[in-house]
């Protein structure tokens, strides 16, 4: 748990969230054939809840559920730059349409270090999702196919995302602010 003292402002309702879920479900319908298999794969720990949205907006399509789990922040508010696995895949991904879903893309480290990983196992299409974006705290070159919101600098938390391993259950994505010293 933080010492600093913080209250939590609102920046992206879950109503916001669900009309952005169903859009986004819109295109990724148009590029993944209807008559094959989707293999989502989650980002643990973050994207639990957004990957639950995702799947059910999904409920028309043959789709399989699987989980890595990648971290590199800990408990902290800055990337190590160290992206570790620490749970693999369960099932193969060799020949199949994969999507890797992510809460959120800060440095892109470790999508970047994800993506580079699963293509090596050589997926018919990989096409990664990322809730959102912070285009300005970019390390590497790295963009997610699909978007849900930019967001400037501010370090968020809710709908999965975590703080010190808090928030994570809050239904909204909201910024951190401190208060007092
Ligand atoms: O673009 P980056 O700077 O690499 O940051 C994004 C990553 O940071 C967070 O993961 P974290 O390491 O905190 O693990 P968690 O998903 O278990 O919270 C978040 O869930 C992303 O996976
Ligand atoms: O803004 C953030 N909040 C929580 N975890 C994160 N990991 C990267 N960026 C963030």
């Amino acid at each position: 748990m933080s010492a600093r003292p913080y209250v939590i402002d609102e920046m992206i309702s879950a109503k916001e969230i669900a009309a952005r879920i169903e859009a986004l479900c819109r295109d990724i319908r148009h590029v993944f054939p209807a008559d094959e298999r989707l293999v989502v794969v989650g980002l643990l720990r973050g994207s639990f809840v957004f990957i639950a949205d995702l799947v059910r907006e999904l409920s028309d399509r043959d789709v399989e559920v699987d989980f890595l789990e990648a971290s590199s922040y800990g408990d902290a508010m800055e990337s190590s730059r160290e992206v570790r696995i620490l749970k693999d895949l369960r099932g193969k991904i060799e020949g199949r349409n994969v999507l890797v879903v992510e809460d959120i893309v800060d440095t892109g480290h470790t999508l970047n270090h994800v993506i580079h990983l699963l293509e090596s196992r050589l997926p018919k299409q990989l096409r990664t999702i990322a809730l959102l974006d912070k285009p300005s705290r970019r390390e590497v070159d790295f963009r997610a196919d699909y978007i849900g919101f930019e967001i400037p600098d501010e370090f968020v938390v809710g709908y999965g995302i975590d703080y010190a391993q808090g928030n994570r259950n809050l239904p909204f994505i909201g910024k951190v602010r401190f208060t007092g010293a």
